[in-house]
């Protein structure tokens, strides 16, 4: 039997899923590992416990699950993007790597905008960010300028990892978009962002396409996990990019809401003829030549881990979540926004932070639990907008990561959104899509395509209720009024808590 894995290398945990040539799940293993964050608004993790965690899925697989090393023919990743690994002369990491939630940069990215304007928007696509990438490069050259006088290499997580798999030091265009170096367009490292912020273009390591052979497994990693070398590695994709393939949101009318430990609204796009403004993301895709555009959600599914760990750290997650049914729409007056480690879409703003509007003394922990539901689904819904200003008709939402596990939500999203919802059968879309690569690389199918009509099966459909869309577009209203009216004293408060450390 011919398998693939899909390496879903997530923010709380890798997954990984051996998949066959039916596109059926056959195993799959997770571990997860720590986020670290050392001071307000960072946000970090050891790139060796993404390569240990891996190895010790891969060896579950192989020990427990009895997945035979010799079957697997391929392997491919989704990566969470924007995460910088500094490598030194000799490969090693440098310092932990500052992830796509660590938000030290807002200097660093008003700095750029200050030197390049419309130039910059023009060749990434996007305006600088605190997520992405070359404000953190900005940010360790002039913070930690002995560490980055090392830097041969810069890497994001999943290029990492498929680098300790295979020796090839590499990355794909849907990563790479999101470094904001890359020019878009022509599909190369920009030498005139380089120039400006006197950055080496050597740095910048090789660029790949996603379903591009990387190589095969290396010798001392084989001996490592019990892989064979024969098993070939392929580029890997962005998490929203392998997810978009792995959900089957290949065509402009449908749109994904993923919920992982971020949030997104993602948009397929045929071509790069759109223009946003800079009001969204806008990336190369992992099938090549196409593109995605996308809001994202700081904190989704983190702030209802958030939660649930303050909260109720011995509750089951699963009836945690599902005891929010027993509260209302609305959850009895109780809003909540979820900027706990800041916003970026609609509001890029890296200090902004959460609220619960309206507590009475009459809620209980089921209403809270749902106003979380709740909240994060009305930031989706201010993205969501944003498209549909922009003439877009979407008419069915994909929804994939782990806040899709739960019905409850699923029913919010449809209910928000008022439109029709849809699971996958198995709601692994990153590790599906990274799956989907691996088995369009080893030519089970001819294209990406090809191998998502064979794979991508749909699970229940969540239809909106009329009575539930009314009362949750008053709802919203009155949610989207908390970002402004609060907004300085978030600030105020972030501005104390730098200080107390001072
Ligand atoms: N049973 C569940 N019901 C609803 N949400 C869940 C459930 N289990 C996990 N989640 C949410 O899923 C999130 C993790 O999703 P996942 O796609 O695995 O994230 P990542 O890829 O970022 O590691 C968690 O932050 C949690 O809030
Ligand atoms: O920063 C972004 C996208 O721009 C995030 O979506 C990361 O890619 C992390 O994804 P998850 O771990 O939440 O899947």
């Amino acid at each position: 039997m011919g398998l693939v894995l899909g390496v879903d290398l997530g923010t709380s945990s890798v997954k990984v899923s051996a998949v066959n040539q039916q596109g059926e799940i056959v195993a799959q293993q997770g571990f997860d590992y720590q986020l670290s964050q050392p001071k307000p608004g960072y946000s970090e993790q050891n790139p060796e416990d993404w390569v240990t965690s891996t190895t010790v899925a891969i060896d579950r697989l192989i020990l427990k699950d009895g997945i035979k090393a010799n079957e697997i023919e391929g392997i491919s990743y989704s990566g969470q993007m924007h995460g910088l690994v500094l490598l030194d002369d000799n490969n090693q990491v440098l310092r932990p790597a500052i992830l796509w939630n660590d938000t030290r940069t807002t200097a660093q990215c008003k700095e750029i905008l200050n030197q390049m304007g419309q130039s910059f928007i023009d060749i990434t696509r996007n305006v600088p960010l605190e997520g992405f990438t070359l404000p953190k490069i900005l940010w360790v050259k002039e913070n930690e300028p002995q560490i980055f006088a090392k830097v041969k290499t810069i890497l994001l997580p999943k290029d990492y990892l498929r680098y300790r798999m295979t020796g090839d030091l590499a990355m794909e265009y849907s990563d790479a978009a999101g470094t904001v170096v890359l020019d878009e367009e022509n599909k190369c490292w920009s030498q005139a962002i380089a120039d400006q912020f006197d950055l080496p273009i050597s740095i910048f390591p090789k660029l790949m396409e996603s379903i591009d052979l990387a190589g095969t497994i290396s010798d001392s990693y084989a001996t490592f996990s019990g892989l064979k070398t024969t098993t070939k590695v392929f580029g890997g994709a962005a998490d929203n990019a392998a997810g978009a393939i792995g959900a089957g949101i290949l065509s402009s009318n449908m749109v994904m809401s993923s919920i992982g430990t971020s949030g997104v609204v993602l948009k397929y796009e045929d071509s790069a003829d759109v223009n946003y403004n800079g009001g969204l993301h806008f990336f190369n895709h992992a099938i090549p030549n196409k593109y995605y555009t996308m809001g994202v959600t700081l904190a989704a599914g983190y702030s209802l881990s958030w939660f649930k760990k303050t909260f109720a750290p011995e509750a089951d997650f699963n009836d945690f979540v599902t005891a929010a049914a027993e509260s209302t729409v609305g959850a009895n007056g109780l809003l909540f926004t979820p900027y706990i480690v800041g916003e970026r879409t609609p509001y890029p703003d890296g200090d902004i932070r959460g609220s619960f509007i309206g507590i009475d003394g009459t809620h209980t922990q089921k209403d809270f639990t749902r106003a979380v539901l709740e909240g994060i689904i009305f930031s989706f819904a201010d993205i969501m907008a944003i498209f549909d200003a922009k003439g877009s008709h979407f008419d069915t939402v994909v929804s994939i990561g782990g806040g899709a596990k739960s019905p409850v939500w699923l029913q919010i999203q449809a209910d928000i959104f008022n439109k029709k919802v849809v699971s996958l059968v198995n709601e692994q879309g990153p590790g599906m899509g990274a799956a989907m690569i691996a088995a369009t690389g080893v030519g089970w199918f001819d294209s990406v395509q090809d191998t998502a009509k064979a794979f991508v099966s749909y699970g229940k459909e969540y239809l909106p209720n009329p009575e539930n869309v009314q009362k949750y577009q008053m709802l919203h209203t009155l949610y989207k009024k908390i970002y402004g009216q609060t907004a300085e004293i978030s600030h105020g408060l972030m501005a104390y808590r730098r200080d107390q450390l001072n």
